[in-house]
């Protein structure tokens, strides 16, 4: 009896044994897991349990309560561990859109999002041929083209080409606003690279004296009113759309003309798929999803708003507008493209994407360009979040920090003979590793760095090259008779050439049909 005792309680001891062993390993295990994460500086959140973490205090329901209740406590963003799980949630509209824009880079500036909707892209730059071909087919062969406006028809383009990308099929009955577009953009450039009074003085800001807000204002309200009854016809329209296809059975995945719209709205729909969003991004989805926002709109005012439509559109059509010109002072270089997309491309046929790594030179043009003609001179201006030392001298909190990029692109000490034109200067193997667009080098910055960089690289480089490849291998460029190229700059957040470039372009394929 004593030896049952003895051995039952030998038995308790040694599961008691077990289970302190298994929890201090596990324990620790988890505090390893934390403690290499709490090397990095996280956000603040509430204290958890070992192991656990704060799972035992979130209850089962209205976890958006529980997490708007620690956003009181402990700001914006917030961690919390659910087990060794580390999450964080987000709640203000301005960590909203880091996180969205994030979100915006990785999903869609992809490869397989940009390859998916590549149909949409060479659709407009078809048309846009196809209107300068039957332009001035009549004028083939006279040498008397019509001069066309380079700036404008690269803008044109442009703007079809993001919006049916963004969110081309949302808006296929509302013709009328798609032709207000460009005037809306116009004037929203302008807008901003008017110098506000209200910037220098913030204090006056509230009089608002030159209108600038309220104009700027009006403009974006008009935006936020056709996307979201956009998302709301498109939301319909998708489900319609994905029905048809499925009943005809075609593989919806190998599609390739998606906009973004329909992406984002597959990517919701797996969202707990592998393929999904990863953790913390579907993490703060499902908060956003909790608190009945319409995350398809947040997503879509975020990857299709008039900041991304505006950054992407301005830019490139300078960018294409800048090479066009330099490329006709510079004759000779423009024949040497012209024979580089010949060998790549052929005679007979038009330029694709997947020609476009093979240019070589078109690259070397477009980077030396860049280096005379940054889009955004001054990059986009930062703030000092603290009081700071650079170069030697106080940088006090709050100041405004504009980076000349402009100036480092044409600095004699950093470049041989910055001013001349020599797209040669980045066909050099090694040069090409070292100047590349992302922003790891100080001394050539055409989309920026650092986390407010360009976030469509990757976009816009296939937009710029198949714009340009297209319009230099389909079409001769020449000047008007009598008039004089002029190459000096328009200030502006984006620097654009102070005359439009005026040229007349004469088909350069001998096959017609290549052009409708
Ligand atoms: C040739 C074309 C383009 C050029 C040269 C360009 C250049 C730039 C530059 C210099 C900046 C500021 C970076 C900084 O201050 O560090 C910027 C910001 C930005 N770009 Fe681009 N960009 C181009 C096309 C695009 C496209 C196609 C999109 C979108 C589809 C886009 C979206 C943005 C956005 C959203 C920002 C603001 C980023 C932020 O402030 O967080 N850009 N771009």
């Amino acid at each position: 009896m004593a030896s049952w005792v003895d051995d039952a309680s030998s038995n308790e001891t040694a599961i008691i044994t077990c289970f302190v062993a298994v929890f201090v390993v596990v324990y620790f295990a988890w505090n390893e897991n934390k403690s290499s994460k709490a090397n990095a500086k996280l956000p603040p959140g509430p204290r958890g349990l070992p192991v656990v973490g704060y799972l035992p205090f979130l209850g089962t329901t209205d976890l958006h309560k529980t997490f708007t209740e620690l956003s009181g406590v402990y700001g914006p963003i917030f961690k919390i561990w659910l087990g060794n799980k580390l999450c964080a949630v987000v709640s203000s509209p301005a960590l909203v859109k880091q996180v969205l824009r994030k979100l915006f880079v990785s999903k869609m500036m992809s490869n397989a999002t940009l390859d998916a909707c590549y149909a949409l892209r060479k659709q407009e730059v078809k048309n846009t041929i196809r209107d300068l071909y039957n332009n001035n087919k009549d004028n083939i062969g006279s040498g008397n083209g019509k001069p066309i406006d380079v700036g404008e028809l690269s803008i044109s383009t442009l703007v079809r080409v993001m919006q049916n990308m963004l969110w081309g099929q949302a808006l296929e009955t509302r013709e009328k606003e798609i032709t207000n577009l460009g005037a809306n953009l116009a004037e929203l450039m302008v807008l901003l690279g008017t110098p506000n009074i209200s910037d220098i003085f913030p204090v006056l800001s509230w009089l608002d004296m030159q209108g600038i807000e309220r104009r700027a204002e009006k403009i974006s309200l008009w935006f936020e009113n056709i996307i979201n009854s956009g998302v709301e016809q498109y939301r319909n329209k998708f489900s319609v759309v994905k029905g048809e296809e499925a009943a005809a059975g075609k593989n919806i995945e190998r599609s390739r003309n998606k906009d973004f719209l329909r992406l984002l709205l597959e990517l919701q729909e797996n969202e707990d798929s592998a393929s999904s969003i990863s953790m913390p991004c579907s993490w703060y989805v499902k908060q956003l999803d909790t608190k009945s926002c319409k995350i398809t709109a947040i997503y879509l005012r975020e990857a299709a708003s008039d900041d991304i439509i505006v950054a992407g559109t301005d830019t490139t059509t300078t960018m294409v507008e800048w090479t066009m010109a330099e490329l006709m002072q510079h004759p000779q270089v423009m024949k040497k493209v012209q024979e580089e997309l010949a060998q790549v491309v052929g005679m007979d046929s038009c330029v694709e994407e997947y020609h476009l790594p093979k240019v070589k030179y078109l690259d070397a043009v477009v980077k030396e360009t860049f280096r005379l003609h940054p889009a955004l001179p001054l990059l986009v201006p930062r703030t000092a979040s603290q009081n700071s030392n650079i170069g030697g001298y106080t940088i006090p909190n709050d100041t405004n920090l504009m980076l000349n990029v402009w100036a480092i692109h044409r600095d004699p000490q950093l470049w041989d003979n910055p001013l001349d034109f020599r797209p040669e200067r980045f066909l050099n193997d090694d040069i090409i590793s070292k100047f590349n667009y992302s922003g790891n080098n100080f001394q050539y910055l055409p989309f920026g760095s650092g986390r407010r960089m360009c976030a469509g690289i990757a976009l816009a480089e296939r937009m710029l090259m198949l714009v340009l490849a297209s319009l230099l291998h389909l079409f001769e460029w020449k000047l008007p008779p009598g008039t004089k190229l002029d190459l000096s700059e328009k200030y502006g957040i984006v620097m654009r050439k102070k005359e439009p470039l005026i040229a007349i372009p004469t088909p350069r394929l001998p096959n017609s049909d290549l052009y409708q």
